[in-house]
């Protein structure tokens, strides 16, 4: 299982979480969130991230000259696109993209990432009106979609506490938290993000969940075994 640890706001957080085994560490680049950086400190803690972590970018319907202005100065890995991004919109930068879907009740889910055909995986996050993220809200797990092919990331109110439950519910491929893990809006509380990643490393022993079990996973195209 998978594990993203989001809204890190300096260098000693980002080094704090990947020595607890993070998978990727995520920079809210929206103004309106308490765990927003600007490119400088999120450049200084790009600095601080070892090798082999990567870094994400969580932006909310952001003019593309800002996301480019913050590319050219901070390495981020992916890109995660968390408002009503189009797929032109988030195809233009030319780095691989994941697309949060705030599970709004009536949404089709499956309708929703057909509209994205080159996002690497979709982010499943909570829906509350007029707020685009980092709710600390959880939605029904039972409806987080099966066999779609898709790398899912489930997000959304998650705690050290209930993401067990939650990946023996809704299977997804990787975790993603921010405020579950926090002693203060925009500070990571070291036991809580060490408790987080332990209980999601143990769930995966006792499912079957993971990317690995993809359709097509192990297969290469030309390619007899
Ligand atoms: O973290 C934020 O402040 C944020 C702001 C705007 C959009 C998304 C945001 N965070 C993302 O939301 C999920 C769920 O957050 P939480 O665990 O419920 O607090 C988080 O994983 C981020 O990817």
């Amino acid at each position: 299982m998978r594990v993203k640890i989001c809204g890190i706001t300096c260098a000693g957080d980002a080094e704090m979480a990947a020595a607890a085994g993070a998978d990727a560490l995520g920079l809210v680049f929206y103004a309106k969130s308490p765990r927003h950086v600007t490119t400088e400190q999120a450049a200084e803690i790009a600095r601080s991230v070892p090798p082999f972590v990567p870094l994400v970018g969580l932006f909310v319907n952001t003019p593309p000259q800002e996301v480019n202005d913050i590319l050219a100065a901070v390495p981020l890995n992916l890109l995660q696109f968390h408002g009503e991004e189009t797929a032109p919109y988030c195809e233009q930068f030319r780095r691989p993209y994941i697309k949060a879907l705030r599970m709004k009740p009536e949404m089709d889910v499956v309708a929703a990432m057909a509209a994205h055909p080159r996002a690497r995986g979709f982010l499943l996050d909570a829906y509350r009106p007029g707020v685009p993220g980092g709710t600390g809200e959880s939605f029904d797990w039972q409806r987080v979609p099966r066999d779609t092919g898709q790398h899912i990331i489930l997000a959304g109110g998650l705690t050290p506490d209930n993401v067990s439950e939650a990946i023996r519910v809704a299977v997804p491929g990787a975790v993603d938290v921010s405020g579950g893990v926090e002693m203060a809006p925009g500070r990571k509380d070291p036991q809580r993000v060490a408790a987080f990643v332990r209980a999601a490393r143990e769930t995966q022993n006792m499912t079957s969940a993971g990317a690995g079990e993809r359709a097509g996973a192990g297969k290469c195209e030309g390619v007899e075994k």
